[in-house]
């Protein structure tokens, strides 16, 4: 039976992108989800192998509503990383390409696309209010069933394409090199033809209690192993304020000696260790070529 994809839909996302690069070696069923704990609780319950959404982007910081559903509401395994190039664009009805720049009303999209534009909004679309959607694509979506309205969603060129709207600039985030690390979960990725650049395990840390330098104590276990840290994030335990977890994402295979050993010492001073996964690495095709 061919694997099924869920991604944080509709068509012409940037998850959707994400997830069409992932598996483009492979026959494969896509399959839309409108939320990204929708995309995790169908890989959870097995209505998909595997599931694709976003987890941190360059100009905005972490996808919190990932990171919590991973460490509290599902138990799947992150089994790959990709890298992924944003170029974030305003989409509008073709009915409403003629008015003045003052008559925009309305700007649609995704939490994250708002907030990685927000400097050109302010600057160009002052008097347009702000509506937050599930995914850029749905905002697009919505926009082209509306084409008495002068609304503007924020998504990919791809949405322009699937959904008839015209596109009135583009690049319009507020910094150059915005990039987005998408994660998929589920069953172990099929190997790809291109070669991974790196490996990691992501481990998520519980400090013990009543114990000054007990992150510090964390941190030197795996300095002094010289394991190479990509990320630490800390999300809160919603037990108490000042109760964390910390999101530790270590540049190795979890079957490394020294990971394991690092592990097992954070464990002997009484921390508590969940593996999130240990996952392959990828860039973007496009994200390749620029870098080279
Ligand atoms: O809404 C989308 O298109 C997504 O895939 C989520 C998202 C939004 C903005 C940047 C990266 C990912």
């Amino acid at each position: 039976m061919k694997p099924t994809v869920g991604y944080l839909g509709p068509e012409g996302t940037f998850t959707h992108e994400a997830a069409c690069q992932m598996f483009s070696d492979q026959a494969v069923h896509m399959m839309p989800y409108p939320t990204i704990p929708d995309v995790l609780s169908a890989v959870d319950r097995g209505e998909c192998t595997h599931g694709v959404i976003p987890v941190e982007n360059a100009i905005e910081g972490a996808v919190n509503l990932t990171l919590d559903w991973l460490i509290h509401q599902v138990d799947v395994p992150i089994v790959g990383e990709l890298v992924h190039p944003i170029t974030q664009c305003l989409l509008v009805h073709p009915a409403q390409i003629d008015g003045p720049k003052e008559a925009w009303s309305r700007i649609i999209s995704h939490p994250q696309a708002v907030a990685q534009c927000q400097l050109h909004l302010r600057h160009h679309y002052p008097q347009a209010q702000v509506e937050f959607a599930n995914s850029t694509a749905e905002a697009a979506e919505k926009v082209s069933r509306h084409p008495d309205e002068a609304w503007i969603a924020i998504g990919t060129r791809q949405a322009a394409k699937r959904y008839g709207l015209h596109i009135l600039a583009a690049d319009v985030q507020d910094f150059q090199n915005n990039y987005t690390r998408f994660i998929a979960v589920g069953a172990p990725l099929p190997e790809r033809r291109i070669p991974p650049g790196q490996w990691k395990t992501s481990l998520c840390v519980t400090l013990a209690s009543d114990f000054p330098g007990a992150l510090h104590q964390v941190l030197a276990t795996f300095a002094w192993r010289k394991i190479n840290l990509t990320k630490i994030e800390s999300r809160p335990t919603k037990t108490g304020l000042g109760n964390y977890y910390f999101i530790i994402d270590a540049e190795m295979e979890r079957e490394h000696v020294l990971l394991k050993g690092a592990i097992a010492e954070i464990e002997a001073f009484g921390c508590q260790v969940r593996v999130l996964g240990s996952y392959p690495c990828y860039r973007s095709q496009s994200v390749q070529s620029l870098s080279r």
